[in-house]
């Protein structure tokens, strides 16, 4: 059993993991063109925040390759062009801007159209990899921090697939599979899209990980039932004040871990954090389409022309946050004094603003 891993750039080919297909069918799928990663990023193929941005950071390389002009200030303005086309993908995550800007602005160090195009690759190769790094480190400062207990609760998927490796909610519970400490993890199947029926049991179960499935409105019940001693969740864009954007269905558990007093963790890396907006409440909340809540696996379930509210995401206020675990350590609450403090040197969007 491996840890899986959703995002592959090999020999200048860009091969993700079809997430729309898991669990039935693990299906690598090559993406070649602006297009190709602007629909997969759009209909969920790859997803997650960190993995979104590692895809659009290659995407936005492998555009750039076939743009033919030996004209500097044209190419720059092509790649500016492909960058918000790809931005405007999904709107929520951060990562997704975050990367498109480091490479737009690396780009600019180009002397030359074919050394513009090299940049971009290199820097879509070095978002990668930091990204894996970044996630082991939170992995080991969320084993630490969960230090004596076992059960724990999460939702959606934070997990390896959703980012370059390892994942961020999931990081510590994969770590503890190689060092042989076991959890045992409730996951909450995540309404409407089932990343955690589809995505966190499956990436749990190859990491021998034990994973216990429940469906969302079991949380509060599970809670009790089962002793649960700690909620962990990803994280979309974490604001400058610490309110936190995760898939719909975290503010619930939040709030549930304040009723039973116990720990509510976010686990995310610094470049999930927009420090450009002071409060949760600038967070763009993406709205997805009717079908995925009146069907599932394509049977209708809710009666034709039903009306729908389907926000992909909801912001936990940061009052409700024990701590926020990123690869330079876990922020405490005071967290915009804290935030700035722990990052030090963060580079990420609107840190330099
Ligand atoms: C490490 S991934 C963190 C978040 O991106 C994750 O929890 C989440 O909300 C993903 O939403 P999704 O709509 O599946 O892209």
């Amino acid at each position: 059993m491996a840890i899986p891993l959703s995002i592959s750039w090999q020999e200048g080919k860009l091969t993700i993991l079809d997430q729309q297909k898991l669990p039935h069918v693990i299906e690598y799928v090559a993406l070649e063109t602006l297009e190709d990663v602007y629909d997969a990023i759009l209909s969920l193929k790859v997803r997650g925040a960190p993995a979104i941005g590692i895809a659009a950071a290659y995407g936005l390389a492998l555009a750039a390759v076939r743009h033919d002009t030996d004209e500097l200030q044209t190419f720059f303005h092509l790649v500016e062009k492909d960058a918000a086309h790809l931005g405007s993908s999904r709107p929520t995550a951060v990562n997704l801007v975050w990367a498109l800007e480091r490479l737009t602005a690396k780009v600019k160090e180009a002397a030359t159209v074919e050394q513009g195009k090299k940049l971009l690759l290199e820097e879509a190769v070095r978002i990668h990899e930091e990204d894996e790094a970044a996630c082991r480190k939170i992995g080991e400062y969320g084993l630490s921090l969960l230090e004596g207990k076992t059960r724990v609760m999460t939702i959606c998927n934070a997990g390896s697939i959703a980012t370059a490796k390892y994942g961020t909610a999931l990081a510590p519970f994969h770590l503890g599979s190689e060092l042989g400490r076991q959890f045992e993890v409730y996951a909450c199947e995540t309404r409407p899209v089932f990343q955690g029926s589809r995505l966190t049991v499956w990436e749990l179960q190859q990491s021998d990980v034990d994973v216990t499935l429940i469906t969302d409105s079991m949380a509060a019940h599970t809670i009790g039932a089962k002793e649960i001693e700690a909620i962990i969740v990803g994280a979309d864009r974490i604001a400058a004040n610490g309110d936190t954007a995760n898939k719909i269905g975290t503010l619930n558990l939040a709030l549930l871990a304040d009723a039973y007093g116990i720990p509510f963790y976010v686990a995310a890396p610094a470049s999930t954090f927009d420090l450009s907006i002071s409060s949760g409440r600038e967070i763009p909340i993406e709205e997805r389409k009717a079908e995925e809540i009146t069907h599932i696996a394509g049977i209708q379930i809710a009666p034709e022309g039903t009306k729908v509210f389907n926000p992909a995401f909801d912001v936990t206020p940061a009052r409700l946050i024990k701590a926020i675990i990123t690869e330079q350590g876990a922020i405490t609450p005071g967290y915009e004094k804290n935030i700035p403090a722990v990052l030090g040197a963060y580079t990420g969007k609107g840190a330099n603003s």
